[in-house]
């Protein structure tokens, strides 16, 4: 489903000319499309309908209060990854039993909360943490609900940034270690094993590894029976990646139909932890040229977002399409590296893409509803950037470009 169209030579995103929406809003700013958002929910809710499923949508990849209550609205549960996740899910709504909570780190404060307001399932990525855990349920009366977030040694096949499966990444509990933490889990009076977990990595474009993995948890499933230990579902993790360029991630129907195979017979509901599918593509990146600069080795389009803004190229060399949103026939068009205003060599947002564009055109940096806004920073001072949520045929602002007073206020406040 493309829900991109050219009329009259500008380019219309889900029904609006995103020219239109730069002008109104300025820029940089992120658009999403509420109907590709509820699209991909939809995708993986009807893929997995002949299974008993939850998917908690990762909220790491774009946790704007507006998509977060989009998707709480479709049914979806969430991934969180800290309090202030936490926070988030709490304040559109949704229903504490329907979050699992990952990350190495748990703080005592945020386990605290999370006890408090009675999520699902704490995905347990250490021994350490096991203990923690069993100690402040303890002390506030309450059974923690767990599963051990094992990590299965699977090569996911993706950029060594985004791969967490392996047995060199500081995720999960050693495969080899995962029955003797169970046992363990199942000695401490405050918590309840609910169920097992592993994450094998981010924007997977094979089904292979994910299979692999759900292996390796089915047969410690098989071998915690024997103890005795019962889980109740088995949490999968992230979902599969998506088209930048020319990839060919796995339609989310056949990812589904491959993982309902395997637990054919299994007594498990299928948690699942999509994060990008659900949003990287509903997304994109407005900005402006600042400035055309012809140098001598390279021909430089400077705008006006920056690696603060989108800081996966800078970071992964990721790779995002970026096309003018007004298309001008009679402009020659010139190879450009696409960059931004931060004082550094990596801040680009595209290299070596031919462009016919002047100073003052607007791009979109398409694919960016995912692990964008929500990886941005505040380098060089710079405010982040507005985002804009098109629904219904209209676009409304979810949340305003940061002011300068917003940026200064706190410090300010602290000076002697
Ligand atoms: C624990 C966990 N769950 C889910 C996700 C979401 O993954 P993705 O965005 O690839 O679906 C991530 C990110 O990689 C993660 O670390
Ligand atoms: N931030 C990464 C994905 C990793 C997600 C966290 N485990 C990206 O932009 O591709």
């Amino acid at each position: 489903m493309t829900y991109f169209s050219m009329e009259d030579q500008r380019l219309i995103f889900d029904g609006l000319p995103l020219d239109q929406i730069a002008d109104r809003f300025g820029t940089p700013t992120y658009v999403y499309s509420a109907k590709a958002l509820k699209e991909a929910f939809r995708a993986y809710d009807q893929a997995f309908a002949p299974v008993d499923h939850l998917i908690c949508y990762a909220m790491k990849a774009n946790s704007n209060l507006s998509i977060l209550k989009l998707f709480a609205e479709q049914g979806a549960g969430f991934d969180i990854v800290s309090g202030g996740e936490l926070r988030r899910a709490l304040a559109v709504g949704a229903a504490p039993d329907k979050i699992v909570f990952s990350g190495v780190a748990k703080s005592v404060e945020e386990i605290k909360l999370a006890l408090e307001v009675g999520v699902r399932c704490f995905n347990v990525e250490s021994e350490a943490e096991l203990e923690r855990l069993d100690e402040i349920a303890g002390q506030l009366g309450k059974l923690a609900p767990i599963s051990l977030r094992v990590n299965p040694d699977v090569d996911p096949k993706t950029h060594p940034y985004i791969s967490t499966g392996l047995k060199d990444n500081k995720f999960g509990i050693a495969y080899a270690d995962a029955r003797r933490v169970y046992r363990k889990a199942s000695g401490l009076q405050n918590l309840r094993i609910a169920g097992v977990d592993c994450h094998i990595g981010s924007q997977l474009t094979e089904i292979a590894p994910f299979e692999d993995a759900l292996a390796r948890l089915l047969n410690l499933h098989a071998e915690l029976k024997e103890d005795g230990i019962q889980l109740h579902h088995l949490d999968l993790g992230g979902g599969v990646g998506i088209r930048y360029s020319d990839e060919e991630p796995p339609a989310v129907s056949a990812y589904a139909e491959a993982i309902m195979t395997q637990l054919r017979g299994m007594d498990l509901q299928l948690v699942l932890e999509p994060g990008r599918s659900l949003v990287g593509n509903a997304g994109l990146l407005l900005t402006r040229v600042e400035y055309i600069k012809p140098g001598e080795a390279k021909n430089f389009a400077i705008v006006d977002a920056g690696m603060n803004d989108l800081i996966r190229p800078a970071l992964y060399e990721a790779w995002h399409d970026i096309v003018p949103v007004c298309s001008q026939p009679d402009t020659p068009a010139r190879v450009y590296d696409v960059v931004g205003p931060v004082c550094e060599s990596s801040d680009f947002l595209g290299k070596d893409r031919t462009l016919a564009i002047h100073q003052g055109d607007c791009l979109a940096v398409l694919s960016a509803g995912a692990y964008g806004q929500t990886m941005s920073s505040n380098y060089n001072t710079r405010p982040r950037a507005a985002e804009v949520l098109i629904e219904a045929g209209a676009a409304r602002l979810i949340r305003s470009r940061e002011s300068y007073e917003q940026l200064l206020e706190n410090e300010k406040a602290l000076l002697s």
